[in-house]
């Protein structure tokens, strides 16, 4: 291994960049036509803004820096929570409902995976109602973008983060035993959940309720059925009710095939109270994004207001797209190599300026010198004649305005 450096091969060539940028552009792009409005945050915060309140990232996966002052900062480990620090403090400037995106690196460590400490998320943050409608036009952005990447085998599960928050208050449990129970329903260990839940002392109905969640899973109409089984109280059935009205939005915009519902989901974040959402894709392990309904982390910064959001992983994504072979890169490098004589050097980079000004990729190039650029155009200024090639067709021109004129006419006929 190479010393001091830091992710020497991961995404660092000229075409994965482009990949990478290629996929950033078209989440930025379909954020947008859901009236999104891109924002940032600062990379380094104060520890405090996170040390103080509960439900953040836990302090041993912040990645923390000393200002000169000797304060403690931390570098970006969460992007939902300083947006909602920043909408909670300026409440009073801003309209009822806030769609806002975010393109940020976040920095987190863990034992794990101590080589993964930068990470970037592609996120939304609604601010506004908390009504079913608003919960699943945020699921369809989440749908809708992994359309746009060309994944056909994706999955959205979908559960509530009350529904064990409501079965837990009904126990006395310490937060180590919460903690415990929390890991063995995510992983869905069902043998040896049941010693264990066995050894707490929790009324029975109860006991029965948790050890059903990990089985609450799969096709909606059925889990909602079973789920009825376990409703202890009106709080929960409050609950159950509140993710069949999402559904039943979501069914409306006809993409309930890619929903799946989830009991035992759990993100990694503490601070959602309502519907969460963990999005899937064929051959990657992880969820490639993550997301729910936050309505109360407000209220630590004085303010509380309905809110909702998700994240992609950016590096997930790009994984998964290399590993279905969705991201072949068919770009061509530039549009456009331009050859010349030195005889015709003027008018070559005349036109090279002006082509470039009308928004073409363009590069030029000594007729003798060797060019690696596979360009969908190319043109050539010899002595005798002017050459414009595209496809293995060749036609003269004689003028910039001639060769203006045949780029506008091969792009009218391509689209
Ligand atoms: N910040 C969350 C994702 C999210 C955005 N908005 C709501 N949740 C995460 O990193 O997992």
């Amino acid at each position: 291994m190479q010393p001091y450096v830091i992710d020497a091969n991961n995404g660092s060539s000229v075409e994965d960049f482009q990949i990478r940028e290629n996929l950033i552009t078209t989440l930025k792009n379909r954020f947008t036509t859901y009236g999104y409005k891109q924002v940032r945050t600062s990379t380094f915060e104060y520890y405090d803004l996170y040390s103080t309140i509960s439900g953040t990232v836990n302090k041993d996966e912040m990645i923390k820096v000393i200002d000169s002052g000797g304060k403690v900062l931390v570098l970006r480990p969460d992007v939902t929570i300083p947006i909602t620090r920043m909408i909670a403090l300026n409440k009073q400037h801003l309209s009822d409902n806030l769609r806002l995106f975010y393109m940020l690196d976040v920095f987190r460590q863990s034992v794990e995976q101590a080589d993964e400490k930068e990470s970037t998320q592609a996120g939304i943050e609604y601010f506004g109602e908390n009504k079913p409608e608003v919960d699943s036009e945020v699921i369809m952005l989440a749908i809708h973008t992994l359309k746009d990447l060309d994944f056909s085998n994706f999955k959205i599960e979908m559960g509530h983060a009350g529904f064990f928050k409501e079965l837990i208050s009904q126990t006395t449990l310490s937060q180590a035993e919460i903690d415990q129970l929390q890991i063995l329903i995510q992983s869905k260990n069902i043998v040896e959940m049941e010693p264990f839940l066995t050894s707490l002392s929790i009324n029975e109905d109860v006991k029965k309720a948790i050890q059903m969640i990990p089985l609450l899973y799969g096709d909606p109409a059925h889990v909602i059925q079973q789920a009825k089984d376990i409703i202890l109280n009106d709080e929960m059935e409050v609950l159950l009710q509140n993710l069949i009205e999402v559904y039943e939005v979501i069914k409306d915009y006809g993409v309930e095939d890619s929903i799946v519902f989830n009991f035992g989901l759990i993100n990694n974040m503490n601070y959602y109270s309502g519907i969460i959402f963990q999005g899937f894709v064929a051959n990657v392990g992880k969820p490639v994004l993550m997301g729910g309904r936050y309505d109360n982390l407000g209220e630590q910064y004085g303010t509380g207001m309905p809110a909702i959001g998700f994240a992609f992983e950016v590096d997930l994504l790009l994984h998964a797209l290399n590993q279905q072979g969705l991201s072949d890169d068919q770009n061509p490098s530039v549009d456009m190599i331009i050859y010349y004589e030195k005889l015709k050097q003027r008018e070559a980079l005349s036109t090279a300026f002006r082509l470039r000004e009308a928004g073409y990729q363009v590069l030029t190039s000594l007729s003798d010198t060797n060019n690696t650029a596979s360009p969908t155009y190319i043109v050539s200024y010899e002595e005798n004649q002017n050459q414009f090639l595209l496809n293995g067709k060749k036609t003269e021109f004689s003028s910039y305005a001639d060769l203006y004129e045949l780029l506008r006419d091969e792009k009218g006929e391509v689209t």
